[in-house]
C-alpha cells in the first residue's frame, strides 16, 4: 500500500499513528510490541514526532522492545552511530525501560558485532527466526535500504540474521539486518521524503520489468504487510 502526504510534516504525524496503533494492537494481542528503527533524516523526522507527549503518553513502553535494521560500526557516542539518533530523538524522551531497548554492539569487528547482535535476537525471539512486529525503513537514491547497498555481500544471505556489510558509499562499514529477517516482520513501513528519491520511488514502486534490481524491491513481506509512506516530491513521479 502507498501512502502520499503533502510534506514530511504529514507523513511523520501518519508514521506516529500507524506506530502507536501497532503497538496498541500487538501489545494487546501479544502483550509486547517489537520494533526496529532505522537511520536518516525522515527516520529522524518521524521519532522526533512520536516523542511528543501526545503521541507518546498513548504507549505502554514497559512492553515496547527496540531493535535497529542497521548501525555503522562505530562507537554508540558517534555522531553517525543510528543508536545516538534514536537516543537523542525519541527514547531519553519516553519512559522506556533501558533494558526494553536492544542497539546492535559496537564490537571488535564488525562480523563480531553482527554475531552478537545475532545472539540476541535469538535470545530474545526464541531461536527461531524473529516476527518483529514493526520495521521502519528508509530508501536510499541508489536504491539501499537499511544496510543493504547494491552489490553488498549482504545481499545473498539466506542463514544470517545479522551480517556486516561492506559498501562503496564512504563511511564506516555497515552492519544489517538481512532479507529473511526484514521480510519475516508483521509490518514493514518505508518512509521515504523529498525530489532527489523520485526517480528510485518509481523504479521500485513502478517498475519496467519483473527483474528485482535494487535492495529495496526485494523487501517483499512473507506473511506481513508492507507500506510505503511518501511525501508528494519523493512521489511526483508515480502519482
Ligand atoms: O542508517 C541509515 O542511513 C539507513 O539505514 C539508511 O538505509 C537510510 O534509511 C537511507 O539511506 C535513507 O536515508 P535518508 O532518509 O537520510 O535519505
Amino acid at each position: 500500500m502507498n501512502k502520499i502526504y503533502q510534506n514530511m510534516n504529514e507523513l511523520c504525524v501518519a508514521g506516529a499513528n500507524l506506530f502507536v496503533e501497532e503497538a496498541q494492537k500487538a501489545i494487546v494481542a501479544r502483550g509486547r510490541f517489537s520494533v526496529a528503527l532505522s537511520g536518516g533524516s525522515t527516520p529522524r523526522r518521524l521519532f522526533e514526532e512520536i516523542a511528543k507527549k501526545e503521541w507518546h503518553e498513548k504507549l505502554d513502553w514497559q512492553r515496547i522492545f527496540v531493535f535497529w535494521g542497521d548501525e555503522r560500526f562505530v562507537p554508540a557516542d558517534d555522531a553517525q552511530s543510528n543508536q545516538k539518533m534514536a537516543r537523542e530523538s525519541l527514547l531519553r524522551y519516553v519512559p522506556i525501560p533501558e533494558e526494553n531497548i536492544f542497539p546492535i554492539p559496537f564490537a571488535e569487528t564488525p562480523i563480531e558485532s553482527a554475531e552478537k547482535y545475532e545472539a540476541v535476537l535469538k535470545q530474545f525471539f526464541m531461536d527461531s527466526w524473529p516476527q518483529i512486529d514493526l520495521i521502519l525503513l528508509g530508501l536510499g537514491p541508489d536504491g539501499h535500504t537499511a544496510s543493504l547497498f547494491p552489490g553488498s555481500n549482504a545481499l545473498n544471505e539466506e542463514t544470517r540474521w545479522v551480517c556486516p556489510s561492506k559498501t562503496k558509499v564512504p563511511g564506516p562499514e555497515r552492519i544489517t539486518l538481512t532479507f529473511p529477517v526484514l521480510n519475516r516482520a508483521g509490518l514493514v513501513c518505508f518512509m521515504v521524503t523529498g525530489k532527489e528519491k523520485a526517480e528510485m520511488v518509481k523504479q521500485i514502486l513502478k517498475p519496467v520489468s519483473t527483474e528485482l534490481i535494487y535492495p529495496a524491491q526485494r523487501i517483499q513481506p512473507l506473511t506481513g504487510r508492507l507500506i510505503w509512506l511518501l511525501d508528494q516530491a519523493a512521489a511526483q513521479l508515480i502519482s
